[in-house]
């Protein structure tokens, strides 16, 4: 049996370890690292109360010193209570034996309770967020003209400006860069002009390097969760794997400015609207400053961000639950197509961003079906007692198309980018429903 060991805890935590079969996992808990920082200004700590785990759960649960502790990161004017979320170390591979078994139903009753797990990250993946993390700030800190000429044409890959991308009508005050598929323009998808395929406009070799191979490191756990909620939901093997073969997995690298310094595009304290993200699982990384906020799946929050746009979907309501920064973590949320495939057993989650009052860098990998992927919900997850009870997916007879609903959103976030300009100018959205595109593996005849 392997436990989680040192390297996430610090003097003073509270850990409680739980074995939850005798093979290969452990989950624990532990405190943020926001130790000794001091409370944003502004923050009423009256106003945060905290998640309190029911007692069959109370493996997770804290000290309230501790609790208190992670309150301090949360951004100011924000009402939120604080998760405490179950950390899962993930095995070498995914073999289906009785301990995966029982780690993906682990995982699986995780997002169905709290809407977002954490996983322990290797010693390389620290090493590779490290480095990433690096990279983003020496970009980031990058005169803007520079910036500015990581763009391309053909894309959706390269710089976003603070104030550019809208959610819900809005600017976001999150400053980007977006890594898709670097296809090189003499792909045959290129020059048959698919909708958003096209080379990645990288600053230089040493950024390409470092996130290509965190991007990798992040991919081979993405096909391990994604195998560990196959055995959780008992589905067929394969059922949510056989989607992911040359997956349209992309990346947005960002940082947020502190509260005190936007350019006023946007809505104060805002960083990114609330939100659902499109395909299947969100691997993330952040620093110790915190601002991440979701929801967590409720029955009486019904939403299909695919049927009807789930952006600024109860941005201001109660239950926002505030995630803070854990050293050593990646979270992962779930994404639209999972909700759609498993027929709403597994909601996409939905999460926003607020400033503080440091700059803050985070990593966001998403894990995706292919470009061409057609989808149906899961037989075996359909007329189960779900979420929206009885609710079969209307479309399942034709399917979802992940290209298409990729590029909706992203002509939807990106209204003025010189991409949509082109795609729509070029009639490229088109070709979106022609076999081609909607042939996994298949390639332009040329
Ligand atoms: O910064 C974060 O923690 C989340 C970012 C996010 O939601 C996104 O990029 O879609
Ligand atoms: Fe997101």
């Amino acid at each position: 049996m392997k436990f989680l060991t040192r390297p996430l805890l610090r003097p003073g935590q509270s850990t409680t370890i739980r074995k939850v079969m005798a093979d290969n996992i452990a989950t624990m808990t532990h405190s943020s690292p926001g130790a000794g920082m001091a409370m944003p200004p502004g923050f009423d700590i009256k106003s945060a109360q905290c998640f309190r785990p029911k007692p069959s759960e109370r493996h997770c649960r804290l000290p309230a010193k501790d609790i208190n502790v992670q309150n301090g990161t949360m951004p100011p004017g924000y009402k939120a209570q604080v998760a405490q979320l179950d950390t899962f170390e993930l095995p070498a591979r995914v073999t289906g034996s009785l301990g995966d078994r029982a780690l993906g139903k682990a995982l699986v009753d995780a997002w169905r309770r709290h809407g977002i797990i954490q996983i322990a990250m290797s010693r390389t993946q620290k090493a590779l967020w490290n480095s990433a993390k690096a990279e983003s700030q020496r970009f980031f800190r990058r005169p803007h003209h520079e910036k500015a000429a990581c763009v391309d044409s053909e894309s959706y890959a390269g710089y976003i400006a603070s104030g550019e991308e809208v959610t819900d009508g809005i600017a976001d005050y999150s400053e980007i860069f977006t890594i898709t598929k670097d296809l090189d323009p003499s792909d045959p998808r290129v020059r048959a002009r698919w909708p958003c395929h096209g080379p990645c406009p990288w600053p230089d070799t040493r950024m390409k390097d470092v996130m290509t191979r965190y991007n990798n490191s992040l991919g081979n756990d993405g096909e391990k969760l994604l195998g560990l909620i196959e055995l959780g939901l008992g589905v067929s093997p394969g059922s949510l794997t056989r989607y992911t073969q040359d997956g349209w997995h992309h990346t947005r690298v960002l940082r947020f400015p502190p509260r005190n310094a936007t350019n006023g595009k946007g809505k104060e304290g805002r960083g990114i609207g609330s939100h659902t993200d499109y395909g299947l699982l969100v691997i993330a990384a952040q620093d110790d400053v915190g601002g991440l906020f979701i929801r967590r799946p409720s029955q009486k929050e019904q939403f299909a961000n695919w049927k009807k746009s789930a952006a600024g979907l109860l941005e201001d309501d109660e239950g926002w639950v505030y995630v803070p920064p854990v050293d050593g973590t990646h979270t992962v949320i779930l994404g639209d197509m999972m909700q759609y495939l498993t027929n709403n057993y597994l909601m996409a989650t939905p999460h926003k961003v607020g400033l503080n009052t440091r700059e803050r860098f985070s990593y966001a990998y998403f894990h995706e079906p292919a470009f061409q992927a057609v989808m149906k919900p899961i037989e075996e997850m359909c007329g189960r007692d779900h979420q929206q009870e009885g609710s079969k997916e209307e479309e399942s007879d034709e399917g979802i198309h992940y290209g298409t609903h990729f590029t909706n959103m992203f002509i939807r976030n990106y209204p003025d980018r010189i991409t949509t300009a082109r795609l729509l100018a070029e009639d490229r959205y088109r070709l979106l429903a022609t076999e081609e595109l909607r042939t996994m593996g298949r390639l332009p005849a040329s």
